[in-house]
């Protein structure tokens, strides 16, 4: 700070500082909230100043949200939020497989199925975590260190800005496992990527790549991660260095095919992950945000997120209550099989689903147990 700048805010601060925090400077097992010194553009410290990194902490779990977690995030989110010294908050996953796949399949299937009462009251959390995030009055970068899928991109898509490295994949989960990705997938996707791609991705479950997730809009930027011999080199499964296919499709960023796709395959194997480069990207777009004008900055972004806000407040009551219901049939279903299921199945079987209620069966507990795919033998 200049010498002029430093006695004024010796004279005019004032002596006591009055905490704004609900919350007990604590965050759970499970989400890391940490203060980095924020830098300008040229690299240099900006002396008392922070980023506040959220880290989704269960790498084993590919970094799925559990109750506490949640409660984990409101709370990191409510802290950074109000922290004067604070100028980003950084959202990321720790390890470099997910940045998150949503909701914890097991707790869902082991304590939630089946009881609608209970989920309701956990929904209640989840949603303060997505309204804590588009409310957060300091701007939120997701750090898209790996794949985002379901509740993940869901919470993911409520940050300002998203930064991936090329092998994340980003997508749905719900439609498969017997949930609806009315956590915010089904009111964001619209707004940010227009409805007909929207639907794709909200309904088919079928996860896009960075470099799609960036075409179409869900994510800013993406850089590279796979490093073989010492180079960075783009995510060798899908197309990079073709725009086009020979009848004027898009085909960048879509999967490769055939022999093209195996060799994808054998290079990635051969490399190894770095995450530098999206770190460097990450530091970035902070220092970026460090040289403006915090007031404008943040009336600026709480403007821009209203699209997505608006949409928001206006499904997240009745999402809760519909996904409650839901955990006594098609959630209680598809969770179990997730969780229960042999890991080459995990799905039930949607035909003979389809086919039972097709004739009037109710949603019996035997019904449930004959649709969740058993280990053989
Ligand atoms: C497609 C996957 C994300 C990744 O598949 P793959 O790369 O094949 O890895 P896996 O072997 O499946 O996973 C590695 C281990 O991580 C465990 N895992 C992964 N995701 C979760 C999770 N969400 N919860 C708990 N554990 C998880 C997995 O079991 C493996 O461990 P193991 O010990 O078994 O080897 C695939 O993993 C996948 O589909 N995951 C589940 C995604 C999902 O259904 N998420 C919940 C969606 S619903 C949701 O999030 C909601 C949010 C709020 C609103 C309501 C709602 O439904």
């Amino acid at each position: 700070m200049k010498p002029e700048t430093a006695t004024i805010v010796d004279r005019t601060a004032p002596a006591h500082l009055n905490d704004h925090d609900l919350v007990p400077h604590q965050i759970v097992p499970g989400v890391l909230y940490e203060k980095k010194p924020a830098k300008r553009p040229d690299g240099s410290v900006a002396e008392g100043l922070f980023n506040v990194w959220i880290t989704l902490d269960n790498q084993k779990q590919y970094n799925s949200y559990t109750t506490e977690m949640v409660k984990g995030v409101i709370m990191g989110f409510r802290e950074a939020s109000n922290a004067r010294d604070v100028v980003s908050v950084v959202f990321t996953g720790a390890g470099d497989k997910a940045f998150c796949t949503g909701g914890n399949t097991k707790e869902y299937a082991e304590y939630y199925a089946g009881n609608p009462q209970e989920y309701r009251a956990y929904m209640r959390l989840f949603n303060d975590m997505v309204s804590s995030i588009l409310g957060c009055d300091k701007p939120v970068i997701c750090r898209v260190n790996g794949m985002r899928i379901g509740g993940g991109q869901e919470i993911g898509m409520a940050a300002d800005f998203s930064i991936a490295q090329d092998l994340a994949k980003f997508g749905q989960a719900g439609p498969k496992h017997g949930s609806a990705p009315i956590g915010g997938a089904t009111d964001f996707l619209p707004v940010m990527i227009g409805c007909e791609q929207a639907m794709v991705s909200g309904s088919l479950c079928e996860p896009w790549s960075a470099h799609k997730a960036a075409r179409v809009g869900i994510i800013m930027d993406v850089v590279p991660a796979l490093k073989v011999d010492g180079k960075f080199v783009a995510n060798p499964l899908v197309v990079t260095d073709r725009y086009l296919d020979e009848y004027g499709r898009i085909i960048h960023g879509e999967s490769k095919t055939g022999d093209e796709l195996m060799k994808g395959k054998d290079l990635l194997k051969q490399g190894t992950i770095d995450l530098s480069l999206l770190d460097a990207k990450v530091e970035e777009v902070c220092a970026k945000i460090l040289m403006t004008f915090p007031d404008c900055f943040t009336k600026t972004i709480q403007e821009l997120r209203k699209p997505k806000l608006n949409a928001w407040n206006a499904n997240k009551e009745n999402s809760r209550d519909w996904l409650g219901l839901n955990m006594m049939t098609e959630a209680r279903t598809g969770f179990r099989a997730f969780n229960e299921g042999p890991k080459d199945e995990r799905e039930i079987d949607f035909v003979a689903l389809r086919q039972a209620l097709a004739k009037g069966a109710p949603w019996t507990p035997e019904l449930i147990e004959s649709l969740i795919p058993k280990a053989k033998g």
